[in-house]
């Protein structure tokens, strides 16, 4: 499997009419492994749900090559999850699997199996029964990227993963994003941890409502940049018209 190209064409993303992403040009190569950083507040989560098709952007576009936007494997961040849901850790699991058995279409074995085994790949063998509202917010993190293991996505989409996550259950969903790109899927994950962008993600789109630098890792978060980002952030303004130019170097 390699996952298809997505590529932003002078993407602008506003909220009442004021910026949160704007005039972001650019790809992500099919098959990448992509981590979006940026402070709080530059736009990622807008970016993300862009992607996704949950906001309509405001100029330009997000294209793909090849690819049914509703096949995209997408975990928000855990505050946008509702979990007083009542239903079961196997039966969240075989909701990755809807667009296979359809909205009313029957579970085969199979299916089953194949859930259960997503359980026991992120360690939760045994807790297919457990209402999920009763689960820590680690092991809710794993039912979630069990989920995606079922959906089987080529473009992957995960908005801060790891907030509220111990390190031995962060280092098992990593292992799984790891294979993930290993399988050719195109993977794009928002995350504040540089230390851990630097360690596993290969790429890096760094963010300041518009782009700061995108491509290898070492070179998108080098100093210059992280401190143009930094710099950038300060002088945001929460009520900005739609299509101002960047002023970065006016101060
Ligand atoms: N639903 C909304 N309505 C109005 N403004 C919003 C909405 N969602 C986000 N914003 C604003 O858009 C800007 C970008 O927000 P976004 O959530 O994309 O940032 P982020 O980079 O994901 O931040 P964080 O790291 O804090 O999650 C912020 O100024 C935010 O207040």
């Amino acid at each position: 499997m390699t996952g298809p190209a997505i590529r932003l064409d002078d993407l602008t993303v506003a909220y009442g009419g004021h910026p949160a992403v704007h005039h972001l040009s650019g790809s992500f190569r099919p098959g990448s492994l992509t981590a979006i950083a940026g402070a709080n507040g530059a736009g990622k989560s807008t970016l993300v749900k862009a992607i996704v098709g949950d906001l309509r952007p405001a100029g330009g576009a997000v294209l793909f090559d090849d690819l049914d936007r509703s096949a995209i494997g997408y975990l928000p961040q855990a505050a946008e999850i509702e979990r007083r849901f009542p239903i079961d850790v196997l039966d969240t699991v075989l909701l990755g699997a809807w667009r296979r058995c359809g909205a009313f279409g029957g579970v085969s074995r199979a299916l089953r199996a194949a859930a259960e085994r997503a359980l026991a790949a992120v360690r939760l063998d045994g807790f297919g029964k457990r209402p999920i509202g009763d689960l820590s917010a680690g092991q809710f993190q794993r039912v979630l990227f069990a989920r995606l293991m079922l959906q089987d996505a080529p473009v992957i989409l995960l908005d801060e993963p790891f907030t509220a996550v111990d390190a031995r259950t962060t280092a098992d969903l990593l292992a799984i994003v790891a294979r993930w790109h290993a399988e050719g899927r195109t993977v794009i994950a928002v995350l504040h941890d540089h230390g851990q962008i630097r360690r596993h993600f290969p790429e890096t789109l760094l963010l300041a409502r518009q782009c700061v630098a995108w491509g290898a890792t070492g070179e998108a978060m080098s100093p210059a940049n992280l401190d143009r980002a930094n710099a950038l952030a300060e002088r945001w303004l929460e009520d900005a018209p739609v299509c101002r130019p960047a002023v970065e170097d006016a101060a």
